[in-house]
Parts: structure tokens; sequence; C-alpha cells
């Protein structure tokens, strides 16, 4: 009974995560295309709240109250998600002040770096890594998927204390 429902419950778990993409907008948009592949292969694991990202017709006015409206959402957006993938080897303010904010969030975050790029990542990304809650992983364009799919599969649900007979043995054995 245990070891049916379980895998069932993580699986629904994973499908239904709320999960914030970052990437640049205004820093840049070259890597579009690849923002793109990100966003389709993460609707197998939830919802991303930040679709418009990977929009290669997104056009954006930069009027203070429009701003000020993007800021506030995108922060409400960010409390609400599950998880945070950030695409970051395309420099961007808004998604550094974004991973910034997530960390302090305690979010679990995972950023996606391309050293085919040549560029050298940011150390206040690169080192903010631990490895845990903060995952850098270098990739190139052709691993996106295996790279999600390691990333998600990796991650734990969370635990339901009021719920304990729903704990499959082994990840039982997990949490201690
Ligand atoms: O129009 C926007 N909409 C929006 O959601 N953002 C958020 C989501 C992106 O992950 C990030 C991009 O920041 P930037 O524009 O500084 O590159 O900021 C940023 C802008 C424009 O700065």
């Amino acid at each position: 009974y245990l070891i049916t429902l379980s895998p069932t419950r993580t699986l629904n778990w994973r499908g239904r995560m709320k999960i914030y993409f970052c990437g640049s907008i205004r820093g840049g948009r070259e890597d579009v295309h690849v923002y793109q592949k990100i966003t389709h292969k993460l609707k197998d694991y939830g919802s991303v709240l930040t679709e418009h990202v990977s929009d290669p017709e997104l056009r954006e006015d930069g009027t203070v109250e429009g701003d000020r409206a993007i800021h506030d959402r995108d922060v409400d957006w960010l409390q609400q998600s599950d998880v945070i993938v950030a695409e970051v080897t395309q420099p961007s303010l808004g998604v550094g002040y974004e991973l910034g904010r997530a960390v302090d969030m305690k979010k679990k975050i995972l950023c996606l770096f391309r050293p085919s790029s040549r560029r050298t990542l940011s150390a206040m990304i690169r080192g903010a890594a631990d490895g845990e809650r903060f995952v850098v992983r270098d990739y190139s364009e052709d691993q996106v998927e295996q790279v999600l799919d390691e990333f998600f599969m990796s991650l734990r649900p969370p635990t339901l204390s009021w719920q304990p007979a729903y704990i499959w043995p082994g990840e039982a054995l997990a949490l201690l």
C-alpha cells in the first residue's frame, strides 16, 4: 500500500510545480531560442509562471509605471514559485536581481550556463552555488532536456508531516 501510493504522489507533485523561469530581456535577447527550448521542457514538470521571457515577439516599452508593475508582479511570482530555473549565459541585471531575491526567499534554484559562449559566469552566481539549494550547471544546448530531467528528478517533495503514511520508505530514509 505504502509503496504503490507514494511514487504516484511524487509524480503528481513533480507535474504540478510552479516554476519561475529567468532569462535576459533588456540584457539582450540573443539566447531567446534557448529560453524557448528550456520553457518547453519545463512544462513537463509544472506551470511556467514567466512564459513571456521565452517569447521571441516580446516587446516592452519601459515606462516607469509599467516597470513597477513588472517588478511587483515578478516578485510576487517568485514568492509563489516552488523552483527557479535561470539561464544565466547572457548577463542580465534583472536575472541577477531575481536570483538574489530568490536566495533570500530560500527557494530552490538551478542556474544554467553555456561555457561555449566563451563568457565567464559572474562570481556572484558561480560563487553562490552550494550544490543543494543553489545549483549551477554548465551545459550545452543539446543537453537541455537531460540536464533538466536530472535536476527535477533529484528534487524531493515537501515533507507532508500530517500525512506520514504516504511517505514511501525510500523517501523516509532520504529525509533522515
Ligand atoms: O519586461 C520585463 N518582464 C520581466 O518579467 N522581466 C524579468 C523576467 C526576466 O527573468 C528578467 C530580465 O531582466 P532584464 O530585462 O534586466 O534582462 O526580468 C524583465 C523585463 C524587462 O526588464
